[in-house]
């Protein structure tokens, strides 16, 4: 039983805007996977119908094999943890350290297994010298990194992160990467929306790829983004790898820098 299970969903906003028409995919645990397309494709519908804020218009959404329609919002939010794009629209305590705690206190945790999340979400994070700190006082790209830590110490068997890579230097990229990392480790799924396919190339084994409304192709990113129909389709850019490989002419090179330089040595 997959952890995510989207089957023929579709869902209209109230206002009448059809905004994901028929997708299905599925996560496992221990997953990483990227959802991609243009704006507009229909990625953050998707990624909130994941967690319970939209429920679909018609087909299912299953987390855990649980279908989120006999859910409340706030059951499915305890699964399946929302990072937003943007930090401002989740940020409203007054230091990093209340930030992070918010979400445990409604899991009514003993006080030592709370102060341990919070302690391990603020390393993950970067952020165990700033708890004391007002989080509005934080550039953005930290403050983003508090909206992370506070999804993290719910500790959610899904975490889905949108756009993290937006405004982060490479010490934040590696930050992210490592996240990504511990938590499939653990055997949570990660699921992220971005616009970053060179992040997406090195850090996600599975791509969804979405174009208006609907998904395009799926499958092992390596997959995915040596498929030059598909990528043009869904009018993406290739990873510089995967464009290299192609005008060296250089085959089945995949995401990999070695495979491409040892091809490159071989070549005839
Ligand atoms: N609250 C809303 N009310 C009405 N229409 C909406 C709403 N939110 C999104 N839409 C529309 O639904 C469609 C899909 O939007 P969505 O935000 O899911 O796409 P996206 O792929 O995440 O785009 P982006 O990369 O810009 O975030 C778009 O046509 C968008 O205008």
């Amino acid at each position: 039983m997959s952890l995510v299970e989207l089957a023929d969903v579709s869902y209209t906003y109230p206002g009448g805007v059809l905004a994901v028409d028929g997708v299905s995919l599925r996560v496992d645990a221990g997953e990483s996977l990227a959802i991609i397309g243009q704006n507009g494709a229909g990625k953050t519908t998707t990624v909130k119908l994941m967690n319970g804020l939209l429920k679909p218009s018609s087909g299912r959404v299953l987390i855990g094999g649980e279908d989120t329609a006999r859910r409340t919002a706030a059951q499915v939010a305890r699964r399946v943890g929302y990072v937003f794009q943007n930090p401002d629209d989740q940020i409203f305590n007054t230091t990093v350290a209340k930030e992070i705690s918010y979400g445990l206190k409604r899991l009514r945790l003993d006080a030592g297994e709370s102060e341990r999340r919070l302690d391990e979400a603020a390393a993950l994070t970067g952020l165990g010298d700033r708890l004391e700190e007002n989080p509005h006082d934080l550039p953005l790209s930290v403050r983003k990194f508090v909206t992370i830590a506070a999804v993290l110490a719910v500790d959610c068997e899904v975490l889905v992160l949108d756009e993290p890579t937006a405004g982060q230097d490479q010490a934040g990229l590696d930050r992210i990467a490592e996240i990504v990392e511990v938590m499939t480790g653990r055997g949570r799924a990660v699921v992220t929306i971005t616009h970053d396919m060179e992040f997406v190339a090195r850090h996600f084994a599975r791509v969804v790829v979405m174009a208006e409304r609907r998904v395009v192709t799926q499958g092992r990113a390596e997959e995915i983004f040596t498929d030059s129909a598909a990528m043009a389709t869904a009018r993406l850019a290739r990873p510089a790898i995967v464009e290299l490989a192609d005008r060296l002419g250089l085959a089945d090179v995949g995401l990999s820098l070695d495979a491409l330089a040892d091809a490159w040595r071989s070549r005839g």
